[in-house]
């Protein structure tokens, strides 16, 4: 039972680093990078802290160079998930049963050793196996991760201080348990942290969990599982199963004791995993919990007032960072005629300062999108472009898949508000715009808001109050994380709660005590005191 509550330090954010040329952590991350790409490891699947070589492996690549391979990682099937099932529920038995400040303590020396010892590590992986610039593997695999490891001990401890009011002859107790099974975890390539994340969040609350990490970015998902057992993390807290995701899944999902999953990635996806779970609601011991964060076809809206090289910086930053790989990222956007010449200049400035290629050299801002399949689809939203009579493209527009999958930053213009590139999820650095007349800014706000079935994150450019008010209000259920004159990218933990709704999810903001509530099964209890 979980009722008292030492305190847990104030959060603060881990700072991010510079890695100026010369400082400390720039050598640290070069030497690691250089080792990393030196190897070629063997990954193994990890169930109750042993490791299983199944023979049937897979290559860990590197996006921006893909015939580099970083390692083997073996595949977990239907008997590593039926194992894996055996050795969360046995370590539940003491996991769930330990006082909450030592899992919490676990995860606060993770914490620590990720933004000391183990940082480059974390970076130089990240950077290699998904394409990530240092400045955009240091917010990730480094800040974001310490974050919400910190955060989350900040917020349960703040939920299990939460205890009801007693009468003089009753006591009343909130026992904070975790779920009765144990969680699925399925994590997505583009942020190391959102996959270390899906795991530790259910089991610091004491919840044991199957991780499947995704297959494009096992390289980097295993790293973070040898910082938890650096850690001290109990064998069987969190099983490792890279893998066939619908061979593990349909056994996973298909156990009776499966209590929550915790889902990031693409909408179909969790459709697929939600459909399957309500089809045989009848075998589960209880309601499982499904927590999924999605896709998204995030909009900034541009009003006649805005400054526009303000809007080209957001623009170029929320669109083509990291490859326009978030799920956050800038693709759709609403601009006045009137201010369209003097932003267009400034969004064609920032994107011919651009570099893309190998994410090793310091200054280069996009590396390559994540293999091939992605490449061929972020292609083929381009081609549309080119073949429409009502669309063109007006930057970039080139890819080259022969050493890394490079796609150039890519601006389209379209005359058509519903033309397919303003509506679908693209996940590439492909960005739409939109023309309206000056006098029509509300009835752009209307088309925003009902152009696209997702509601992740989008912003609002204006320097007039009333506009940004106007925005604010039409655009309500548009995004689960809207913006004033900056991009719609970058949330930071403990500062802007991320998820959105509609199709983009169940909004239960990662790294948040909301979050947190979905692990835990309040149990109230009332002692008669007289
Ligand atoms: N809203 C958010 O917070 C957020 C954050 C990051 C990424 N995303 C979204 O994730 C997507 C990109 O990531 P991705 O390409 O890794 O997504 P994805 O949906 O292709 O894969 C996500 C995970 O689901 C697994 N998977 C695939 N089929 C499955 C099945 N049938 N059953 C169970 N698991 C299955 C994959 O192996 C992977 O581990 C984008 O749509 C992006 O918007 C959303
Ligand atoms: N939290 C990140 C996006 C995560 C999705 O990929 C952001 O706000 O940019």
């Amino acid at each position: 039972m979980q009722f008292h509550s030492p305190k847990v330090n104030p959060f603060v954010n881990e700072p991010v680093k510079s890695y100026l040329p010369g400082s400390p952590e720039r050598i640290e991350l070069q030497r690691e990078l250089e080792r990393m790409k030196s190897e070629n490891i063997e990954i193994p699947v990890i169930i109750g802290g042993k490791e299983i070589k199944t023979g049937n492996t897979a290559a860990c690549v590197m996006p921006h160079d893909h015939k580099h391979v970083l390692g083997h990682y073996h595949k977990a099937g239907r008997r590593e998930a039926v194992l894996a099932i055996e050795a969360a529920l046995e370590a539940k038995k003491k996991w769930e049963r330990l006082p909450w400040s030592s899992r919490v303590a676990i995860f606060l020396k993770a914490a620590e050793l990720a933004a000391g010892p183990w940082r480059a590590k974390l970076n130089a992986a990240t950077m290699l196996n998904q394409s990530k610039t240092f400045k955009q593997a240091e917010i990730d695999a480094a800040c974001e991760l310490v974050d919400f490891m910190r955060f989350n001990a900040h917020c349960l401890s703040n939920l299990y201080a939460d205890q009801p009011i007693s009468g003089l002859s009753a006591w009343n107790k909130t026992d904070y348990r975790p779920l009765e099974g144990f969680v699925f975890a399925v994590a997505p390539f583009n942020f190391t942290a959102i996959g270390s994340n899906l795991a530790a969040a259910p089991a610091i609350c004491g919840n044991t969990v199957l991780l499947k990490p995704a297959s494009t970015a096992v390289y980097s998902a295993y790293v973070v599982y040898k910082l938890y057992e650096a850690a001290g993390l109990p064998a069987g807290v969190i099983n490792f199963l890279p893998g066939d995701a619908s061979e593990i899944s349909e056994v996973i999902l298909g156990h009776e004791s499966m209590s929550g999953v915790h889902f990031t990635g693409s909408t179909k996806v969790f459709q697929t995993i939600w459909k399957t779970v309500g089809s045989q609601l009848d075998s589960y011991r209880t309601f499982p919990r499904l927590v999924g964060e999605t896709g998204g076809k995030n909009f900034v809206v541009v009003h006649s007032s805005a400054d526009p090289k303000t809007v080209a910086h957001g623009l170029a930053e929320g669109a083509f960072e990291y490859q326009g790989q978030k799920c956050s990222a800038a693709s759709r956007t609403y601009v006045p005629k009137s201010l369209w010449p003097q932003v267009q200049d400034a969004l064609m400035a920032e994107i011919d300062k651009i570099k893309i290629g190998n994410v090793e050299v310091f200054d280069t801002f996009m590396g390559a999108v994540i293999d091939e399949k992605s490449f061929n689809n972020i292609k083929g939203y381009i081609q549309a472009a080119k073949n429409a009579e009502d669309a063109k493209i007006i930057a970039g527009g080139g890819c080259s898949g022969d050493k890394g999958y490079f796609v150039e930053p890519t601006v389209i213009l379209t005359e058509n508000p519903h033309f397919v590139t303003m509506q679908e999820e693209i996940f590439g650095p492909v960005l739409t715009v939109y023309l309206y007349e000056d006098e029509a800014f509300e009835e752009t706000l209307k088309l925003c808001d009902t152009t696209s079935k997702y509601g992740l994150t989008g912003s609002i450019f204006a320097r007039d109050p009333y506009a940004i008010q106007l925005a604010n209000e039409a655009l309500t259920h548009s995004a689960g994380n809207f913006y004033i004159n900056v991009r719609p990218t970058g949330a930071v933990v403990g500062q802007q709660p991320f998820g959105g709704a509609r199709l983009s999810g169940t909004n239960d903001k990662a790294g948040s005590m909301l979050n947190l509530l979905r692990w835990l099964s309040p149990r109230s209890i009332k002692e008669n005191l007289a």
